[in-house]
């Protein structure tokens, strides 16, 4: 059979990638050999599934394991695994391009430290993130594979320098499975870069890195004994399951090559959970708080949470029925006894047990977070920081943990705004400083922390030094909806519904105002009826001479503006116009107005008005053309 030897080049990302790698002076090389082996361990775990699934396929599964061969004389070192293998395709597509998340993260924060640093990139910055199959490029300056898919008649054969191309050809020979050789660069320990054809660094790295991994990673071994060489081949790793061991025997780098393995992280994990069922039915589960918050979080992409183990059988990823989405960026593993290996999705979401373990593994995370809160409160804040956004969402969802969630969740207030130590309060933060007689909690919610901070709605809260919770998060605007109270504290939205924080006195001179204004609020109402619902009064403002609110249940314009982005249909919705009294401009008009002015002319100002008091709030003009021209003609008048 000819075999024809293509030649193609890298997608332009994984080229810079590339580059970076080869030139990299990062100093800890020796996880090249983690990220192989992680891999591989992955396509065993695959075959077995699909082996297991798909009867017709015809595999030897009997002796599924890792191989490492090193040989010193032509400086190679080759990790071999019989798992699932890859089509030709497959190598293409998931080797020779670059559509993974954490090198497109690490490509923006390389750009990122570049412009900071107006040179060059640190290159420390790679350690932190993991690039997988490219770290090898960081010690070998040709690497070949040679792989061939579970059930395909044929192989490929792979090979390339790192250096923009690589060369693809077919491979009748391969066994099934995939090895990857390294052609070694020369050692240099002032480098960082070590013989890895030793065998004692081989050991060191597949001990401090991959002990756990449940496939045998093998490699021979020599001895010598009384002048006689023989060799032998050994298992270099335990592959004691972590999440089966008692937490006071695994010390914390086990557990963060752990995590960092299942959660193909880079970070350390923030928190370990570590949970055991006896009894009926039986389970183990072993879970992680990250450190930080993947890039990918809020993308329908994300995909990796809690892995379904079964007797120690890796079943699937991203198991949803056992962690909620608001829960999604929780890592780690769940391995239940009583459940079938041929369990799928379908059984799953019906399976009352697994409803239940969900229960109790939600409970144990939130309870996690909580003691936090109390006893760690700068690792509190981290996580905060990362992932409050996502645990919001729980407000929503997750009805019967509500109350935990209240407690546990922090906002900013304009009591908090701007302290960098302390950036939020907690509800009950908030209680503890409200005023006397005060029964509401304040919040307004908005698209950025200025905005609301500068908008005039905050006016009299201001005044009277009320602290109003600022919410700026797309999943406030849907929460604050659902959710009615806290501690028998009813939320209330400063920009909605009719607010008066005047005393009894006051409220007998709005009487009179109200009626003074009588006739101006009407003709403004049907200046600009054709934009809003109505025309009043209002009690919230001190400096502005105007502003927009909602009735009680009206959506906010952010939220109009968030249904739209992603697609869906929503009515306009009027709002009411509220003046200040005893704005200059307002009580001029009035008095104009009382002269007998008529409604044509007093619309261009109504107009303006209504204008500013959008303006003034962070929002859109309809037809700001119109806005310019009037107010030019407003102006030429002044003159
Ligand atoms: N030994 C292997 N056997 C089968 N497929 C493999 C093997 N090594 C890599 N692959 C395939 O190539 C893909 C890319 O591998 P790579 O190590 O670059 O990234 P990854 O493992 O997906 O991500 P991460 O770097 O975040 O761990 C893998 O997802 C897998 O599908």
């Amino acid at each position: 059979m000819t075999t024809q030897v293509e030649e193609r080049e890298f997608q332009a990302e994984a080229r810079q990638l590339l580059e970076l790698l080869i030139h990299s002076v990062y100093s800890n090389k020796d996880t090249f050999l983690r990220e192989l082996i992680s891999n591989a361990s992955d396509a065993l775990d695959k075959l077995r599934l699909e082996a297991f699934r798909n009867k017709d396929l015809v595999v030897d599964t009997d002796d599924l394991h890792i191989q490492i061969e090193a040989d010193k004389e032509a400086r190679t070192l080759t990790v071999r695994d019989n798992g699932i293998g890859m089509t030709r395709d497959e190598v293409v597509g998931l080797i020779g391009t670059l559509a993974k998340s954490g090198t497109a993260e690490l490509r923006r924060a390389l750009a990122e430290a570049r412009k900071a640093d107006g040179g060059e990139a640190p290159s420390e910055l790679i350690g932190q993130f993991g690039v997988g199959f490219y770290s090898t490029f960081m010690v070998a300056d040709k690497v070949t594979m040679v792989t061939r898919k579970a059930g395909e008649a044929t192989g490929t054969r792979w090979e390339s320098a790192g250096t923009g191309t690589y060369t693809i050809e077919e491979f009748p020979e391969a066994p099934q499975g995939t090895a990857i050789t390294l052609h070694l660069k020369d050692s240099d320990d002032e480098d960082h870069l070590y013989d890895y054809t030793t065998e004692w660094k081989i050991r060191e790295i597949v001990k401090r890195y991959s002990d756990f991994i449940s496939w045998p990673i093998r490699m021979e071994q020599e001895s010598t004994v009384d002048g006689e060489t023989t060799t032998e081949m050994v298992t270099l790793n335990s592959r004691k399951a972590l999440w089966a061991r008692p937490k006071s025997e695994v010390t914390d780098e086990e557990y963060t090559e752990f995590y960092r393995h299942i959660g193909h992280a880079w970070d350390e994990p923030l928190e370990v959970i570590s949970m055991r069922a006896e009894g009926t039915f039986e389970y183990q589960a072993l879970l992680f708080v990250p450190t930080h918050a993947p890039h990918d979080l809020f993308t329908r992409e994300h995909k990796r949470g809690v892995q379904l183990y079964v007797k120690r059988v890796f079943i699937m990823d991203n198991c949803e029925e056992l962690m909620p989405q608001y829960l999604r960026f929780i890592k780690g593993v769940v391995d239940a006894q009583d459940l079938s290996l041929n369990v799928s999705r379908e059984i799953l979401q019906q399976d009352r047990q697994i409803s239940r373990i969900q229960k109790r593994l939600v409970k144990k995370v939130l309870s996690t977070i909580k003691d936090l809160q109390a006893n760690d409160p700068g690792k509190y804040r981290a996580f905060w920081g990362e992932f409050g956004r996502v645990l919001k969402e729980g407000l929503l969802l997750d009805f019967d943990n509500r109350e935990t969630l209240l407690e546990i969740s922090s906002f900013v207030s304009t009591h908090t705004a701007g302290n960098a130590d302390e950036p939020w309060t907690t509800l009950a933060g908030y209680v503890e400083r409200m005023q006397d007689g005060q029964e509401h909690i304040y919040y307004m919610t908005g698209e950025s922390r200025q905005l609301v901070e500068n908008s005039p709605h905050m006016e009299a809260f201001k005044a009277k030094g009320l602290e109003v919770l600022i919410l700026t998060d797309p999943v406030d605007e849907m929460w604050v909806d659902s959710v009615h109270e806290y501690n028998g504290k009813q939320f209330r939205s400063i920009a909605k519904g009719d607010i008066d924080l005047d005393s009894d006195e006051d409220k007998e001179k709005h009487e009179e105002q109200d009626q003074e204004f009588a006739d101006l609020l009407a003709a403004l109402k049907e200046a600009l009826s054709d934009t809003v619902k109505d025309v009043r009064l209002s009690h919230r403002l001190t400096n502005s001479p105007a502003c927009l609110v909602g009735d009680d249940f009206d959506i906010t314009p952010t939220l109009e503006k968030l249904y739209r982005a992603s697609g869906q249909e929503v009515p306009t919705v009027k709002r009411i116009l509220e003046l200040n009294p005893t704005h200059p401009l307002v009580a001029a008009l009035r008095a104009k107005q009382a002269e007998g002015s008529d409604t044509e002319a007093l619309k261009p100002t109504a107009e303006l008005i209504h204008g500013m008091a959008l303006l003034a709030e962070g929002g859109e003009l309809s037809d700001p053309a119109r806005f310019a021209s009037l107010l030019a003609d407003a102006l030429a008048r002044t003159l």
